[in-house]
């Protein structure tokens, strides 16, 4: 039985890692043992099975006995804790929602219906840190893996429109409190049918602009608003959001000496937990769409095409419809005027499923299958 560690379960990508875990009857086969910086001595999760008491999470010798640790803490507890275990001669295998270790030689970034090749090369090779990608790039290369195996893409653009949860369970809190404040604030207007629209108009706006709006987590309203930056900025002013993109897509692609050109402009917005993105791909060659949306609806199962027409696009790829599922919708597929080569799509993930949790638990299911 693999000895299993889960640090950061607790939290938001936790919550939904021990979900999904309980769903799918992960726990069976192997041994879990529960950690928190917080709780030691407390129960554990639910997993459907028995399970001891919650240990410290800074008690290194009992980490040091397991075979996995999964961590969904942090990055901060990541750059405590994974130096201390390794520097005292731990082995294990680290599996790790944060991206401290992503750009790592020593890492591999998973997301197995994408990079299984990736992943088994580095588990025959010694490699024993394995961590989930960022939300946007792993939710896009669900949605277009097939025009990346196939090495159709000579450069792209994805334009993004990232929920709350990305930013964490406050500003999650904060958005839906926001939405609040202003429904109340125009609670009257909106009672009488009568009101002049513009007065509305005016009341929202100035609601949003009080001083006494709720903005302590976002810094500025994102209701009924946006958020045109997401991260720090690092060079050519890229945010570090929009750096990932390239980095991330081509390391989980296994092609970093030879990237793929990708960038793009990333912006949060008022949805709650499903990330948003719209392509612009620059093919090798001209491709018929029915064979590029074969194609795509081939290369996993999550992805739905969803044919180029108003009713069903509306249904179909938003985050009302997607969140809570691993469904990855793209559609919107057609040509740009531009020229025959140019191709667009819009796609919608959850991003704390595929985004987060979900490579996650794979990674040490196919640990168990191995070890
Ligand atoms: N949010 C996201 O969209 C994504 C996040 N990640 C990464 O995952 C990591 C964790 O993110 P996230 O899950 O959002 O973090 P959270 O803030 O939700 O949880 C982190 C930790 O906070 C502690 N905590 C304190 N108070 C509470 C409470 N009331 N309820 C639950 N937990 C509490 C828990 O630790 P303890 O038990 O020790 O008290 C928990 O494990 C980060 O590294 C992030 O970069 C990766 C991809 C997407
Ligand atoms: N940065 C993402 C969420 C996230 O946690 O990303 P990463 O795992 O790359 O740190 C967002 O704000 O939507």
């Amino acid at each position: 039985m693999l000895k299993t560690g889960f640090v950061g379960w607790r939290g938001m990508v936790g919550s939904v890692l021990m979900d999904r875990m309980r769903a799918e009857d992960d726990f069976n086969g192997i041994e879990p043992l529960f950690f928190s910086t917080s709780q030691a001595g407390q129960p554990g999760p639910d997993t459907g099975y028995d399970v001891p008491l919650v240990a410290s999470a800074f008690d290194y010798d009992l980490l040091k006995k397991m075979d996995v640790i999964i961590s969904c803490q942090g990055g901060g507890y990541t750059e405590k804790a994974y130096p201390e275990l390794r520097k005292n001669g731990w082995k294990g295998y680290w599996i790790d929602a944060a991206s401290t270790l992503r750009m790592e030689n020593t890492s591999v970034i998973i997301l197995d219906p994408v990079n299984r090749n990736v992943i088994d090369k580095a588990l025959k090779n010694g490699i024993k840190d394995y961590i989930g990608g960022n939300c946007t790039v792993s939710l896009m290369l669900m949605a277009l893996g097939a025009l990346f195996e196939k090495d159709l893409i000579e450069w792209m653009t994805s334009m993004t429109y990232q929920a709350a949860s990305g930013a964490g369970a406050n500003n999650m809190r904060e958005l839906v409190k926001q939405m609040a404040v202003i429904g109340e604030s125009a609670r009257e207007l909106l009672d009488n049918p009568a009101s002049a629209i513009l007065q509305l108009d005016r009341q929202v706006i100035s609601c949003m602009r009080e001083q006494s709006f709720p903005c302590e987590y976002f810094g500025v309203p994102l209701a009924a608003s946006l958020i045109p930056w997401i991260d720090r900025p690092v060079e050519n002013g890229q945010s570090r959001e929009e750096w990932k993109g390239i980095v991330e897509t081509n390391k989980i692609l296994g092609r970093l000496d030879n990237p793929i050109p990708i960038d793009g402009l990333c912006i949060r917005i008022g949805a709650m937990r499903c990330h948003s993105q719209a392509f612009t791909i620059k093919l090798k060659k001209d491709i018929p769409i029915d064979e590029i949306e074969s194609m795509l609806a081939e290369h996993n199962q999550w992805v739905k095409v969803i044919p180029n027409e108003k009713e069903i696009s509306m249904k179909e790829i938003t985050p009302a419809k997607v969140t809570g599922t691993l469904s990855v919708p793209v559609g919107r597929i057609h040509k740009l005027n531009i020229g025959p080569e140019f191709l667009t799509a819009f796609s919608v993930g959850d991003q704390l499923l595929w985004g987060a949790a979900e490579p996650l638990r794979r990674m040490l299911m196919i640990l168990r299958e191995k070890i």
